[in-house]
């Protein structure tokens, strides 16, 4: 294991000790079909979590054609994680097959195993932006059960929000399973399918447009003379402790709004009101919307 992927998931450990381990049936083989950014971190997350032990333990099973899947079990040797040199087999083996692929690499893998599939009517979860539960229906063989996952890259850590949505054949046990291996990996939330593109806007890419915030604070902190280890450290917990405030009186009965968490730091005639003031002016709210639009829009066009 590379230390960095050790760090995650010590970190991933330590966040999960949170929340109740979670579940799926008894003897369950998953298989994954590629083992990049977000297989990867579902794999590591369900075995951290323990789904690969003790008694009814889950199966894990991964494949990809460049190195990927045997270096992700060669990591996990002896917790429950298998490389398959082949996709048919990989299939032919499992209960579950995970799309972990790029989605314009979805219909070619579909298309590969189009057989397979059809005989092993195996439940198929689709991690991919974009493609809509009606078009990986069309895809995949009549009658396919197949639930849409869209997990974000906070699931390296165990603090992914994912969502889920589940096509009209696939069950309410299907569907709960699913549910079980993405709690592996954070927190999961069931919405309705015509909402994904937004969600993927809010918090399937969103990380990407907070790694920006933050480098872009600590690169105004190195501006004003503090070195940059340190200023991403102070900017990375100052960010982290906003939300957790959000999240904590969210769930509070007097909660208050983002707004007035705003109103809170900005001291009339103040340092904050000056900088948000500032901020505003340069379109940082602006910005933000429009990266959503363009997100959203992507995500339709992806599907198209
Ligand atoms: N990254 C993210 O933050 C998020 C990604 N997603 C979705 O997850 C999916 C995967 O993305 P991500 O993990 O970032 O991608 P990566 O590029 O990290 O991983 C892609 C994987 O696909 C494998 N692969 C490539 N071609 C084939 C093929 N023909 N057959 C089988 N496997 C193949 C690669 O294997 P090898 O390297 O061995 O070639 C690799 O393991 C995407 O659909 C994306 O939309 C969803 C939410 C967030
Ligand atoms: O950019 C992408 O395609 C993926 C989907 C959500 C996050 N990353």
């Amino acid at each position: 294991m590379t230390s960095q992927a050790a760090h995650a998931t010590q970190q991933a450990q330590s966040v999960r000790q949170d929340r109740p381990c979670p579940a799926v049936p008894p003897g369950t083989t998953i298989g994954f079909i590629g083992a990049g950014n977000m297989a990867g971190a579902i794999v590591r997350g369900a075995v951290a979590a323990g789904l690969t032990q003790g008694q009814g333990a889950a199966r894990l099973l991964v494949t990809s054609p460049h190195g990927s899947a045997a270096a992700l079990a060669g990591e996990l040797a002896g917790q429950g994680v298998e490389h398959v040199a082949q996709a048919q087999d990989l299939v032919h083996a499992s209960d579950v097959v995970v799309l972990g692929v790029k989605p314009t690499i979805v219909p070619v893998v579909f298309e590969q195993l189009r057989e397979e599939l059809a005989e092993r009517r195996a439940l198929v979860v689709s991690l991919a932006a974009g493609l809509t539960l009606a078009r990986l229906e069309e895809m995949l063989p009549e009658g396919a059960r197949v639930v849409r996952a869209m997990p974000n890259v906070a699931a390296a850590v165990g603090a992914s929000m994912t969502a889920l949505a589940a096509s009209s054949r696939a069950s309410e046990e299907d569907l709960a399973l699913v549910e079980g291996l993405m709690a592996a990996v954070g927190r999961t939330a069931r919405i309705a399918e015509k909402d994904f593109s937004a969600f993927v806007g809010l918090a399937g890419s969103s990380p990407a447009f907070v790694f920006t915030f933050i480098e872009a604070l600590a690169r105004a902190g190195v501006l004003a003379g503090i070195p940059k280890a340190q200023a991403v450290d102070i900017v990375t917990q100052a960010v982290l402790g906003s939300a957790l405030t959000v999240q904590a009186d969210a769930g509070a009965e007097d909660g208050r709004t983002p707004t007035d968490l705003v109103d809170a730091v900005c001291s009339p005639g103040g340092t904050t009101v000056a900088g948000l003031v500032a901020m505003e002016r340069a379109g940082f709210s602006n910005a933000v919307i429009e990266g959503v639009r363009a997100t959203v829009a992507r995500d339709h066009e992806l599907g198209a």
